[in-house]
């Protein structure tokens, strides 16, 4: 359904050019949900734009539905749904014509612009708010409502930019749910973009880590978190230097990673390592407030990939967008 290479994008700024892509390659098969993962400034949306016509490539290539990305930006756009960060309903439009009018703009005679927005909004949870104008509807209903305006030309691929950004956590398992049930019901490809963890994890087949504008891994959330092994401590301490300095003298202690939230570090078996490192951290005097081991993250895989948390990485990957740009072609 996708495939691109070597995609490319600069944006030449007063202070200089920003590489916000470099060289990123992705293959997409029919039916599959994958995620782009990375922090804030990583190059998602920008690569998102790319393949969805709406930013030219400086270099590279992409077959998206079967058209070519730069030479047939029209055939692109006619098979794919594009659902952006801020979503595209109108604050004053009912939910129902709003609908209606995007398929009227994608070609289709009334009565079917009608049918298939009366069928979408009951898809989509939206059944008895036809009459509503978008501005009243909760944050859960108005991404809902952006899903079906994405969806109403009935595309076959369908690009989400972090679909669930600002959605309080029930909302956003529940449009998860509604992604994945479009996907089973109708066979849609999706790409969306997050810097959600969790969101990769329960959503996509497949991640593609993405960092300072390229993919550094991809595979399956589990896949992507078996290549690490082993298992993650995190240990709440106050005295973080000393503590660090300490575990990494241990020789079963892999990487080691101070982070906001304490001592992060890697052993191959948590049960077999955690009392050594309980009285290595004694015997430094390191006083000890909480201790956790889990199976690697995928926030671990980020950390292991970058040396930094993806919670942490935000705007430290990239340079903050603080003005518009040109293209550098
Ligand atoms: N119009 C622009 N002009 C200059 N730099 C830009 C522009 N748009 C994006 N950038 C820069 O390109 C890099 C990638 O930005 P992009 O928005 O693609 O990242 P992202 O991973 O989608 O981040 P976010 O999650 O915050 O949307 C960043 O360094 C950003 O500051």
């Amino acid at each position: 359904m996708i495939s691109a290479r070597g995609l490319t994008r600069d944006y030449a700024t007063r202070r200089g050019v920003v590489h916000a892509v470099r060289g990123v390659d992705l293959d997409v098969a029919a039916g599959e949900i994958v995620a782009l993962l990375g922090p804030n400034g990583a190059g998602k949306t920008t690569t998102l734009r790319m393949l969805t016509t709406l930013l030219r490539p400086s270099a590279g290539a992409a077959r998206i539905a079967g058209c070519d990305l730069v030479a047939d930006p029209t055939g692109v756009r006619r098979r794919i749904g594009y659902v952006a960060q801020h979503g595209g309903s109108a604050p004053d439009c009912r939910v129902l014509e709003d609908l209606v009018l995007q398929g009227r703009i994608h070609g289709l005679a009334k009565a079917e612009a009608r049918r298939r927005a009366e069928r979408l909004a009951a898809e989509l949870d939206l059944n008895g708010l036809g009459g509503r104008v978008g501005k009243t509807l909760s944050g859960g209903q108005r991404r809902r409502l952006d899903l079906a305006l994405g969806l109403i030309h009935e595309p076959r691929l369908v690009f989400l930019d972090e679909p669930t950004t600002s959605l309080d956590p029930q909302s956003r398992a529940n449009l998860w749910q509604h992604i994945r049930r479009l996907r089973e019901e109708r066979g849609i490809t999706v790409v969306v973009t997050t810097h959600y963890l969790d969101e990769a994890d329960s959503l996509a087949d497949r991640v593609l880590v993405v960092d300072r504008g390229r993919v550094v891994a991809s595979g399956s959330p589990d896949e992507l978190k078996r290549a690490l092994g082993g298992d993650t401590l995190l240990l709440g301490v106050d005295r973080v230097d000393d503590a660090v300095r300490c575990l990494r003298a241990l020789p079963d202690v892999g990487e080691v990673h101070a982070g906001a939230d304490g001592v992060r570090c890697r052993v191959r078996d948590g049960g077999t390592a955690l009392p050594t490192v309980l009285r290595a951290l004694d015997a430094a005097r390191v006083p000890l407030r909480s201790v956790q081991m889990h199976r690697p993250t995928l926030d671990d895989v980020f950390l292991d990939l970058t040396g930094r948390a993806l919670r942490e990485a935000g705007e430290a990957g990239g340079t903050a967008p603080t003005e518009e740009a040109d293209s550098v072609a």
